[in-house]
């Protein structure tokens, strides 16, 4: 079955929420005082908005087929992404076919390894993939998860990340991971509040529900080891990212450290197999959390999954709604997944990436049917009513 070939590429940029989920309005849960690497200077410690967190928007590509099918997928870039997108990638997939990913993949990377690798370019290359991913499923009448072979379970089960543990099990989660406040900047005090935090979610959600920290990459090995050896009284189950993604020694350490029981996990600002290769090979964690839409996308994931699984661990996904759902589903190394909870409170469950996708699934009672995932390509179309700009053509 020969598919139409690859007419027209377009990268546009939105504002408000979407891909881009930290760019929230006031009072929201997910910028109220929460500890990053820029918490040491106290001018940048209260909102992540005031050091820029917010800063790129989300990047919107759109791929379209010589039979007018369009693809499209969101991740965080904005401007900057889609300059990358239409001067730069667009001519490696124009006139090609959508079943090239391979070769498509490996031009985007090798093309624009001498200034990408990670971050904002891997973003933009992310992007450009979900969206060729979603137009091959949309082609062949195919959900991707079938196109990634098939669903190893009948359903996903998640854990929710926000500020309110105590309401997501009451929304039936299978565990709370919680944004951490305070860093070593803010000394005994700081500690004394971080750990408070954690006595009282155990409190409040009983002696077996799963409670995760997230560290945001602010922390050093030792105020690390500190806090993981207090929180491990109160049963935490895993330390998230807690130190910078570029210090694998640092989590070498801090695995090493961690009482018996505890998981160190990271990943989420980490990308491409050999991004994840060093931290598979050098132990320093014991799951590996790519964000789908900022590692290098499905087709780079497949890989990074298949590394970890040789390796005896899991991988879950950084939240990235249906595009991380879609990949969980089908991998025995995946048993449940994360659920960003995008409420301001958070006490209800929204979309992740409300108001950017039509159609978005949300788990119910905190599990999601692999029927959920039934339609073609990601199975979302993108809201008509958003604004969108597209700042760059080629
Ligand atoms: C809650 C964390 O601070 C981040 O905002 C979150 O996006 C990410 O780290 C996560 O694991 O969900
Ligand atoms: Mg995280």
């Amino acid at each position: 079955m020969t598919l139409p070939k690859i007419k027209h590429v377009r990268a546009f940029v939105v504002r408000g929420g979407g891909a881009d989920y930290h760019d929230q309005g006031a009072g929201h849960w997910i910028d109220d005082h929460i500890a990053t690497p820029m918490s040491r200077y106290p001018e940048y410690r209260q909102s992540r908005q005031s050091f820029g967190i917010n800063v790129l928007g989300t990047l919107v590509v759109e791929i379209e087929a010589e039979d007018g099918t369009v693809g499209f997928a969101v991740t965080t870039g904005g401007e900057p992404a889609a300059f990358i997108v239409e001067k730069h990638l667009a001519r490696f997939l124009e006139g090609r076919s959508p079943t090239e990913y391979e070769k498509i993949w490996d031009q985007m990377y090798f093309s624009t390894q001498y200034y990408g690798r990670k971050g904002l370019v891997v973003n933009a290359i992310s992007g450009v993939d979900l969206a060729l991913w979603d137009l091959l499923g949309k082609l062949r009448q195919e959900p991707v998860y079938h196109l990634l072979g098939g669903a190893v379970r009948d359903e996903l089960q998640f854990y929710a990340t926000g500020a309110r543990p105590d309401v997501a099990k009451e929304l039936g989660f299978i565990g709370g991971k919680m944004p951490l406040h305070h860093g070593p900047a803010e000394g005994a005090e700081g500690m004394k509040k971080n750990i408070a935090m954690i006595a009282d979610m155990r409190e409040k959600c009983g002696p077996d529900f799963w409670l995760m920290l997230d560290c945001w990459m602010a922390l050093d090995v030792d105020y690390a080891t500190r806090l993981a050896i207090a929180a491990h009284e109160h049963g935490l189950k895993w330390i998230e990212e807690a130190i910078s993604p570029d210090d694998y020694w640092g989590y070498a350490e801090l695995k090493r450290n961690v009482p018996k029981g505890m998981l160190v996990t990271t990943g989420e600002h980490e990308a491409t197999r050999w991004g994840f290769r060093m931290l598979l090979e050098m132990d320093c964690c014991d799951i590996i959390q790519p964000d789908v839409g900022w590692c290098g996308g499905v087709t780079e994931l497949l890989k990074i999954s298949a590394l970890a699984d040789a390796h005896g661990k899991m991988v879950v996904p950084h939240g990235s709604s249906v595009y991380s759902y879609h990949f969980v589903i089908t991998r025995h190394n995946s048993p449940f997944a994360e659920f960003l909870m995008m409420h301001p409170g958070p006490t209800e469950v929204v979309p992740m990436f409300h108001p950017q996708l039509l159609g978005e699934p949300v788990p119910q009672n905190g599990r999601m049917k692999a029927s959920a995932l039934d339609a073609p390509g990601f199975g979302v179309t993108l809201n008509p009513e958003i604004a969108m700009h597209r700042p760059y053509t080629h």
